[in-house]
């Protein structure tokens, strides 16, 4: 394996979260995901993936409990300053940016850059295969190539956790695998903790080592992908995925 360089990745710690949208059930997490860790999260829609990582990011506030990253209490922190990055499926870039800008952003939220800057944003450009269209607006690409100018900002802003929440759920197969690989080829340079919400077991088995399923607003189960999709299904993965179901 690469070995890592970067800033290298954070112990992630959800310690008695709790969380309730307006008028919904209660929510409660607790989860632990090491340094450098890759970690899948499944479960039924509405289980709460989404609620997860936006607490980790900051989006949402817990009403009770301590989310620890690098063992420090991220709660007085606002998004931008968490040591945190995150893609969503869609809309990860200002449409009137170019691809360049889009990146830059990563570096420095006014967009003042540094010749140095300007070069580890070619760089990173050149790492996810977007060498050559640094010009472009977001509508001038392709779905995938649009994750990959996503994926370029998180190498600059160079954040020792990732969140991706469904990220490549809408591209095809290949190009998701495309995708996967691309993150674990990073992951492999960089060592940064990565938490994946996606839906299809082929993402996790690709590159996840643990799998976290989810039910009714709380971690079910957590194990290895592969002790999890080998042998005997546990009974939330049972659930999950249906009695029957070959993948
Ligand atoms: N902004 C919101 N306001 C109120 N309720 C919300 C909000 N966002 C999510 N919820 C509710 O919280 C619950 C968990 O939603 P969440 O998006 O975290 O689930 P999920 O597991 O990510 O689902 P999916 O797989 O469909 O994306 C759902 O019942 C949802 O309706």
């Amino acid at each position: 394996m690469t070995r890592a360089t970067g800033t290298g990745g954070a112990e992630v710690v959800l310690d008695g979260v709790e969380f309730a949208w307006p008028g919904g059930p209660p929510m409660r997490f607790d989860l632990s995901v090491p340094s450098g860790e890759i970690l899948a999260l499944m479960g039924p829609s509405g289980s709460g993936k989404s609620t997860l990582l936006s607490l980790i990011a900051g989006f949402e506030t817990p009403s009770a409990g301590e989310i620890r990253i690098a063992g420090k209490d991220v709660s007085p922190l606002a998004p931008a300053l968490r040591p945190v990055s995150m893609i969503f499926q869609e809309n990860n870039l200002f449409a009137h940016l170019d691809v360049a800008a889009n990146v830059g952003l990563g570096r420095s939220p006014s967009l003042r850059l540094s010749a140095e800057d300007r070069a580890e944003i070619g760089q990173a450009l050149a790492r996810v295969g977007l060498a050559g269209k640094e010009g472009r607006l977001p509508r001038e690409l392709s779905g995938g190539e649009r994750q990959r100018v996503a994926l370029a900002r998180v190498l600059v802003r160079d954040r020792p956790v990732l969140l991706l929440d469904e990220a490549f759920a809408s591209l095809g197969p290949a190009l998701r695998d495309d995708m996967l690989d691309l993150v674990g080829d990073l992951h492999a340079s960089k060592g940064m903790t990565v938490i994946m919400v996606t839906h299809d077991p082929h993402d996790a088995r690709r590159i996840a080592s643990r799998t976290a399923i989810m039910e009714k607003g709380a971690i079910a189960e957590v194990a290895t992908t592969e002790a999890l999709f080998s042998g005997e299904r546990s009974e939330a993965l049972a659930r999950y995925l249906g009695h029957g179901t070959s993948r």
